[in-house]
């Protein structure tokens, strides 16, 4: 495929049979009817694969992300051994703000660290805005892997201006977010500038996804889940809207993704999704009663059921499936991350069961 029909527009019309478009993972996020349930596991590329841990051995997680062969490679993985409908590419969602010029790194066992936290407008001005040039490494491997993914989607992402925002005013991983918040209400003025100028970043970094191939993105906001709907609709909504109505015209289903947000789903909705992912404390049919008929919701196993003895697991993905049943369209998945300690095999049998069970469904009308 040429560079030129890997484009937004060539794309947009795009739903030959077997391309990408016309892949169960995107038709379901286009509430149109599927051979199957779709399904793909956030986090399937990861620790709980020995041939990632065998590659990350010697190269720093920053450092992996920034080596196309090697994304290239990891994104591959789960693919290749649990026949997932869609891949999701290798990277994190503090790449880029590190490209945008902010000092940090990913500490093994902790997650994101800062050097520097940002607390002052003067902070804010050290995130510049990135292009193209500053994240060749991601446009590079998405060409690699559209290629060699073949009819298989390939998800894009990033990290929405509260997540980021919390990574980078805490300086790290926190429960309560309490710096955040403080800054937040004490300073709306300096959370707001700091929140454009990471929606700009974030925007950018999709737009350099999506003009390379991807097939869909996923923003990430797995803190909101943090704020009340009051808070979360005057200090964040404004922001990821920017980035998700950013995209609009871009051609690609854009899923909307947080944690414990059982209470910001119809929001969430609204910031300009076409797919809103459900944690497990949501069942589906509920969350479909507070997102709306007009989008499809991705979900919500929760990624310790993975641990149980797997008539738990069989009866759990039943559950999901026949709850999903209420929505216009589901796209299955975890209601967060796998877990590092998740045996890969327990994943290739839900995927399997996940087509199994919904295929037998689609048989009978
Ligand atoms: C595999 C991995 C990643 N990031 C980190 C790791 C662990 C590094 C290691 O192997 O040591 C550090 C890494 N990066 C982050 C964390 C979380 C730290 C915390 O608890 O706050 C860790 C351990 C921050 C991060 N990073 C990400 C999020 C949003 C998703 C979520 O909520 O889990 C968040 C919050 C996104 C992310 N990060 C990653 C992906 C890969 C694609 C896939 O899903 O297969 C994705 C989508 C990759």
């Amino acid at each position: 495929m040429t560079t030129e029909t890997t484009g937004t527009a060539a794309r947009d019309g795009d739903s030959r049979p077997g391309g990408p478009a016309d892949s169960p993972f995107i038709r379901a996020c286009r509430r149109r009817p599927t051979p199957h349930t779709p399904v793909w596991f956030m986090r399937q590329a990861g620790r709980s694969l020995p041939e990632y841990r065998e590659i990350r051995a010697s190269v720093p997680m920053l450092e992996s992300c920034r080596r196309p062969e090697l994304v290239t490679e990891i994104t591959l993985q789960p693919v290749r051994r649990h026949g997932v409908d869609a891949a999701i590419l290798f990277s994190d969602i503090v790449v880029p703000v590190a490209a945008a010029g902010v000092d940090l790194d990913i500490v093994p066992g902790t997650g994101p660290v800062v050097a520097e936290p940002i607390r002052t407008a003067a902070d804010v001005q050290r995130i510049r805005p990135i292009t193209r040039e500053d994240v060749p490494y991601v446009d590079e491997a998405v060409r690699q892997l559209v290629v060699e993914l073949g009819d298989t989607p390939l998800i894009g992402f990033a990290g929405a201006p509260f997540t980021l925002a919390s990574y980078l005013v805490e300086g790290g991983p926190s429960r309560t977010h309490a710096k955040t918040k403080a800054l937040m209400y004490g300073d709306e003025e300096l959370w707001h500038a700091l929140c454009d100028r990471l929606a700009e970043v974030t925007l950018a970094f999709l737009r350099v996804q999506i003009e390379a191939g991807v097939s869909a993105v996923q923003l990430f906001d797995s803190w909101a889940g943090a704020l009340s709907e009051a808070d979360y609709r005057r200090y964040v909504l404004p922001h990821s809207t920017a980035v998700l109505s950013g995209l609009a015209h871009a051609g690609v289903p854009r899923i909307h993704f947080g944690v414990g947000t059982a209470e910001l789903l119809g929001a969430m909705g609204e910031a300009g999704a076409d797919v809103v992912g459900v944690d497990w404390r949501t069942p589906l049919d509920v969350a479909t009663g507070r997102i709306g008929a007009d989008k499809a919701v991705q979900g919500n196993l929760d990624p310790c059921v993975l641990l149980a003895p797997w008539p738990v697991v069989e009866a759990e993905v039943r559950r999901i499936l026949e709850q999903g049943r209420a929505a216009p369209g589901h796209v299955f998945n975890l209601g967060h991350g796998v877990l590092p300690e998740t045996d890969p095999e327990v994943l290739t049998r839900v995927v399997a069961l996940v087509h199994e069970l919904s295929s037998r469904r689609a048989d009978q009308g």
